[in-house]
Parts: structure tokens; C-alpha cells; sequence
């Protein structure tokens, strides 16, 4: 059964069609890329499976379960969440801080917290910011970690925004254009993390126009144009494939 599952989904902006019965699965840890021109629609998928935009119809399953009601905060909590293709860091945060933010729940802020020990609160703390100091060490921000988020570079505010993910310990992370921006060798750095978070079970849905990025690194490829899936399969497969050849240049890819 597939970990992620969309179904049949149309979706769109006042009378404008912008998905128009999509079904797309990723298997539990998966590694599937989504390409597509622009405007094809990816981004808008990505929303609607994350519940920041709502279907016309058709389903969304996570996990086995319907969550095409729920929102973006619920499908959160059950491991399902994107980045966005404008990191949306706290720019006079820093590092440390946006990382920390980005945790699911802190006992110190709950007005609970009032009922718990100092302790307790501490405790809490202490385990949060050892998984700050964790998702630092293994996206190399360690020295970047006191500079405010804005200060950062296109390719490490990708970098952080990744982090801000690791913090909500996700089942499935997509990831919309994480190579945008970011320069050759920051990218090889990406695409290592994302093949090892693959690899330690986490399922990755990547949006990359970086074709050959992209190729290189999935096994399963997704492409669409103007709101249709039309071709998918292995990447080979899909960049031969007649329609995706037609939707790109007109067929010079
Ligand atoms: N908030 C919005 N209001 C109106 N139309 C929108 C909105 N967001 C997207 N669209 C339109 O929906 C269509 C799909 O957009 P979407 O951003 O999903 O495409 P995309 O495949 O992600 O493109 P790109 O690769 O350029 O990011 C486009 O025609 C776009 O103009």
C-alpha cells in the first residue's frame, strides 16, 4: 500500500483548473521526483496534499488513512510535510532558533506548563535542543548556527528549511525545487542528505527543474503538464516519453 496516495484530485483558483484528476502515489520510503513546465500544476499538488489549499474533488490518503479533510497542522502530526519553493525561514531568527521553532510542541509554551516542574521543562528542552544540535551536525550548519536566518545564503536557507522539516520527525517530506538557487556544490551537499534521509526510511517527493539533478538521483518520476499527469515511470522512460518530449520545447529534450 502506498504511504501517500492522491486520487483523482481536481483542484483550482476561482474558475481556472490548475490540477485536473491527478492521481500520484509514494511508497513507504520512496524516492519519486515531479517535473513538469511551468505552470503544470506541481507546486499546487504539493498544496494539496499538504492541506494548504482545499480539492474540488478526489482524495488524499496518508498512512491508510483519509486526510483530505484535515488540516495542514494535523497532516504535520501524522509525518506528512513540504518545503516551499521560497524558503520561509524566521529571517531575524537565527539558525539555532528557526530550528528550534520549528519543533512540534514545547511543554514551555503550553499554558500546561504552568502545572509542570522546572524540571520537567528542562528536560523537554534539553532533548530538543540535542535534536537541533543533531539536524545541525548532519545538514553542516554547525557553523552557521548564531547568524540570523536571513544572513544566509540561497543554498543554506535550503539547507535550514530541510532542518525545519527534520525537526517534525516526518514520514514523508516534499520538497518543492530544493536545488533552485543553490549553487553546484551546495547542491551535491542536498543531494546527499536527501538520498541518506531516503535511505534512514523517510519517503521524499522532490519538484526539481533540474533535470538531470533530478535523474540522477530517483528511481520514479512523476511528469505533468497543464494540470494532467502524463507520463510516469522510471526517469529514463519518462524523459522519452512522446507527451513529455511534446510539453517540453516542443520535443528538444
Ligand atoms: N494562488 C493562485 N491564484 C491563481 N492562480 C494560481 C495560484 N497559484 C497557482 N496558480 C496557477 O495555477 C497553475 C499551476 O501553478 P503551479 O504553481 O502549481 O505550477 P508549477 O507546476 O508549480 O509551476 P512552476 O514550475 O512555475 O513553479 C498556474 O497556471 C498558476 O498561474
Amino acid at each position: 500500500m502506498a504511504l501517500l496516495s492522491v486520487e483523482k484530485i481536481t483542484a483550482g483558483f476561482g474558475g481556472f483548473r490548475a490540477l485536473d484528476d491527478v492521481d500520484l502515489k509514494v511508497g513507504q520510503g520512496e524516492l519519486v521526483g515531479l517535473i513538469g513546465t511551468n505552470g503544470a500544476g506541481k507546486s499546487t499538488l504539493f498544496s494539496v496534499a499538504t492541506g494548504y489549499i482545499p480539492a474540488s474533488s478526489g482524495r488524499v490518503h496518508f498512512a491508510g488513512q483519509d486526510i483530505t479533510g484535515l488540516a495542514v497542522h494535523h497532516r504535520v502530526r501524522r509525518g506528512l510535510a513540504r518545503t516551499f519553493q521560497v524558503p520561509r525561514e524566521f529571517s531575524n531568527l537565527t539558525v539555532f532558533d528557526n530550528l528550534m521553532t520549528a519543533a512540534p510542541e514545547q511543554e514551555g509554551e503550553k499554558l500546561s506548563a504552568l502545572v509542570f516542574s522546572r524540571g520537567k521543562i528542562r528536560q523537554e528542552e534539553e532533548r530538543l535542543t540535542a535534536k537541533v544540535c543533531d539536524v545541525m551536525d548532519f545538514l553542516n550548519l554547525r557553523g552557521v548556527e548564531g547568524e540570523l536566518a536571513g544572513k544566509l545564503s540561497g543554498g543554506q536557507k535550503k539547507l535550514l528549511e530541510l532542518g525545519r522539516l527534520l525537526m517534525l520527525e516526518p514520514k514523508c517530506i516534499m520538497l518543492d525545487e530544493p536545488f533552485a538557487g543553490v549553487n553546484p556544490v551546495l547542491i551535491e551537499q542536498l543531494c546527499e542528505r536527501v538520498i541518506e534521509l531516503n535511505q534512514r526510511g523517510i519517503a521524499v517527493l522532490i519538484i526539481e527543474h533540474n533535470l538531470a539533478e533530478l535523474a540522477r538521483i530517483v528511481p520514479r518520476l512523476y511528469a505533468m503538464d497543464r494540470g494532467r499527469v502524463i507520463a510516469h515511470g522510471s526517469p529514463d522512460a519518462v524523459l522519452a516519453d512522446p507527451a513529455v518530449r511534446e510539453a517540453y520545447m516542443g520535443g528538444v529534450i
